[in-house]
Formats: C-alpha cells, structure tokens, sequence
C-alpha cells in the first residue's frame, strides 16, 4: 500500500469507525426499529406527508417563477423545499426559505456531507459540534413545549419515549441524547441530500435530452392538465415514471452506498471475507450491469417500459439498496421525487443557458454521493 492509500484508508478508519457516523448492533437495531416506526406515524409513504410535499412545491414554484425565465442556479430552493419535508417529519415545523436559521442549517448539513471522506478531519468535527449544538438547542425548544398527548415529530415521539422509560426506572436503554442526536443528523443527511441531488439530476437531464422533456411534457398534459399532479397519478404517467426511474439509476448518486461489515467469516463467490472486514456494495455493479440493461451508460428511459410503453418494474434497479439495511426513507424518497418533478415540469421547461459547453455541465463531484458541480439552467 503506498503512502496516499494508506492516508485514504485512515481518513475512511477515522469516518466508519469513530462512530461519529452509523450505529451498528444492538443500538442500531432499536434505532432503526424506532425510527421506522415513527417516520410511518408522522407521514412517511402517506397521504398527509403527499400533501405537505405538494404544499413545499406550491413554494418551489413561486421561488422559481420569480426568476422570470431567467438562468439561475436552482440547488438553493431545491435545497429549502427538500429539507422542509425533513423538517416537519423531524421537528413538526417547516421553515421560511429566508430564515436565517434554516439557510445555516442547510449549509451546515451540505457541508457536513461534502466534507466525509475528506481529509478535512479538523473541520469536519467543528461543523460536526455546531449540528450537536444547534440539535441539542431544537431540542431544548421542542422539550419546553412538550405535549405527550400530541406529538409533533419525531424528536417529540423520541423525547416522549425516553421519558416513559425512565419514569418506569429503565436507566440504561438505548433512547438517550446522543442516539436522537445521531437519528436526527442521519435522517437529515440521509433524506435531504440525496433527493435534493437526484432531482438536480434530472432537471440537468432534461435539459440536456429535449424530446424527452417534450414527452414528459405532452404525457402531463393529456393525462393531468392543469390540475396540481397526485401520487394517484402514477399509474397513468408510465412514461414519465420510467424516466424518473432512469434519471435514478444513471445518476447512481450514491456509488457506495454504505460501508457494511461482516458479522463472520464468509466464502462469498468464491472469495474468502474475514468477519469484522468492512464491506463497500458498487452500485454500479446491478445500475450499469451490462447483461441487465440494453444501453446501461446512456439515458434511456425505455429501459423500464414493456412493448406497449406501460411501465415496468427491473430487478436491478436498487438505488435504494437491499436487505436489512435498505434505505429507510425510500417510501419517503420516491413520493418527493414524484410530486417534485412531475409539478416542476408541468409549471416550467428547463434549459441550459446559452455558451455552456457539453463538458462544462458533465462536471460532477464525489464525496458520500455523486453532485453535479454547480449550475445555471
Ligand atoms: C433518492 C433518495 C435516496 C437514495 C438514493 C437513498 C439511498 C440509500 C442507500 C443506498 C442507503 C444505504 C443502504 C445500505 O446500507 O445498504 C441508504 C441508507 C439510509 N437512508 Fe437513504 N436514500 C434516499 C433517501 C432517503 C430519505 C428521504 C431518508 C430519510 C427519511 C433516508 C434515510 C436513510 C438512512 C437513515 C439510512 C441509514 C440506514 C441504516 O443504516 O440503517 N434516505 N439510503
């Protein structure tokens, strides 16, 4: 191993291993257990979290409008209304795009994410003390007005739970602050960023693949109008769900998905794995697999309609994962990229702006997941 690997390799030891990032074991296992749980309670997958969706585009569609046509970055209110889904299922509140309060957070949680697997060790742990500090602070907030009767979100449903553990005499479970406080920041990173990039994707996407705007286009018209677009919807715009499909799959936003360790040694296509090895899935490996997909490194939606251009579903489309870790939020996840898309699209046509070369708009960077650099369209 040479000198840079081995550097590389103590900056993944100190992410994966520090616990700064992902539980394992037991404490992994209630909390994922909970949170599941609860996020199903406060609307995840549901009609109630559908209509808080379809109220965050009503203020995406106005940021938007006010720019009059004009070329403009688009990451910043795509940023605000994702993280506002997060918000209310976190918190029970959503926020101002202005507020002060919320546009730090943001940039706090983009950073946080962007600088994982950075050798930015220092910074890294700062930004991470001022999420702890600000979480711990929300949390206050929340503790002072708590109503067990009426849970807000899901740091109330957590705080309530703790509180019920105690008061029976349950000292030493796993619901204390430092797992609310890592549930939060995992949620939050997991479930802002991610969608937020995808839907950067595909607006990039159709900007650059006309036709296929036009189609996406044409299909919500005949079947939607004007009408504000509804999961119900769904079933009818099979072109359109294809495409949303294939911008995930080409996008691969997160190429690495999360390092898993095994629980025991293990012969696994013929290769011997040593139990305790940290194990990195290539999404790749199932998204571009060639004997899966016809044309897997280009944007071709046909891969998910059948010969009557109805929708269908493929196996190796797991942009989510599999097993018992699969993504939690991908109920969640695919009702935003639903509404958001089909709503920005049926309100705008999007467009790269004159002079911007092919290459220029290709650029994209790796950290945890894959971001196309910043754009005008
Ligand atoms: C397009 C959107 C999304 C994609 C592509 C995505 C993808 C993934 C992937 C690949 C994993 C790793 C699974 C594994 O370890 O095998 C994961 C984990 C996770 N995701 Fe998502 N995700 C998305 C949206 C969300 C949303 C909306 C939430 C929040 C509700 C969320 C919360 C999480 C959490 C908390 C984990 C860690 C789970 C654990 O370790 O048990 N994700 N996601």
């Amino acid at each position: 191993m040479n000198k840079e690997n081995l550097h590389i390799k103590h900056i993944f030891y100190y992410y994966f291993n520090s616990g700064i990032i992902w539980a394992n074991g037991d404490s992994w296992k209630e909390m994922r257990r909970f949170a599941l749980t609860n996020l199903r309670d406060f609307g995840m997958g549901k009609k109630a979290c559908e209509n808080k969706i379809t109220e965050e585009c009503d203020h995406l569609t106005e940021v938007l409008r006010k720019c009059k046509g004009k070329q403009f970055i688009i990451s910043q209110p795509i940023h605000c209304a994702v993280s506002n889904i997060i918000c209310s299922i976190v918190y029970g509140s959503r926020y101002e795009y202005n507020d002060p309060e919320f546009t730090s957070l943001i940039k706090r949680v983009n950073r946080h994410l962007a600088l994982m697997m950075s050798p930015s060790i220092q910074e890294f742990r700062n930004l991470d003390a001022d999420i702890r500090k600000h979480n711990l602070e929300l949390f206050r907030r929340l503790e002072e007005t708590l109503n067990p009767q009426m849970c807000r979100g899901f740091v109330d449903a957590f705080l309530v739970h703790k509180k019920n553990l105690e008061e029976s005499g349950i000292t030493n479970s796993h619901f204390h602050n430092e797992n609310l406080l890592r549930s939060v920041t995992n949620i939050f990173s997991g479930g802002s960023e991610t969608t937020v990039t995808t839907l950067k994707f595909g607006l990039l996407l159709m900007a650059k693949n006309p036709k296929i705007q036009n189609q996406v286009q044409e299909e919500l018209s005949s079947v939607v109008g004007s009408r504000q677009v509804q999961m119900e919807d769904k079933k009818n715009l099979s072109f359109t769900n294809a495409v949303i499909h294939e911008i995930q799959r080409l996008a691969n936003i997160a190429p690495m998905s999360l390092p898993h360790k095994t629980t025991k040694d293990i012969t696994f296509q013929g290769h011997f794995i040593k139990k305790g090895t940290t194990v990195y899935p290539l999404m790749v490996s199932v998204l571009f697999d060639e004997s899966e997909w016809e044309r897997p490194h280009s944007f071709y939606p046909a891969h998910f309609l059948d010969k009557d251009r109805k929708f269908v579903k493929r196996d190796a489309f797991l942009p989510f994962s599999a097993g018992r870790r699969v993504c939690p939020g991908e109920s969640l996840a695919r009702m935003e990229l639903f509404i958001f898309f089909t709503n920005l699209l049926q309100h705008f046509r999007f467009s790269p702006p004159p002079g911007v070369s092919e290459d220029e708009r290709n650029q994209v960077q790796l950290h945890l997941i894959v971001d196309p650099l910043p754009h005008k369209l």
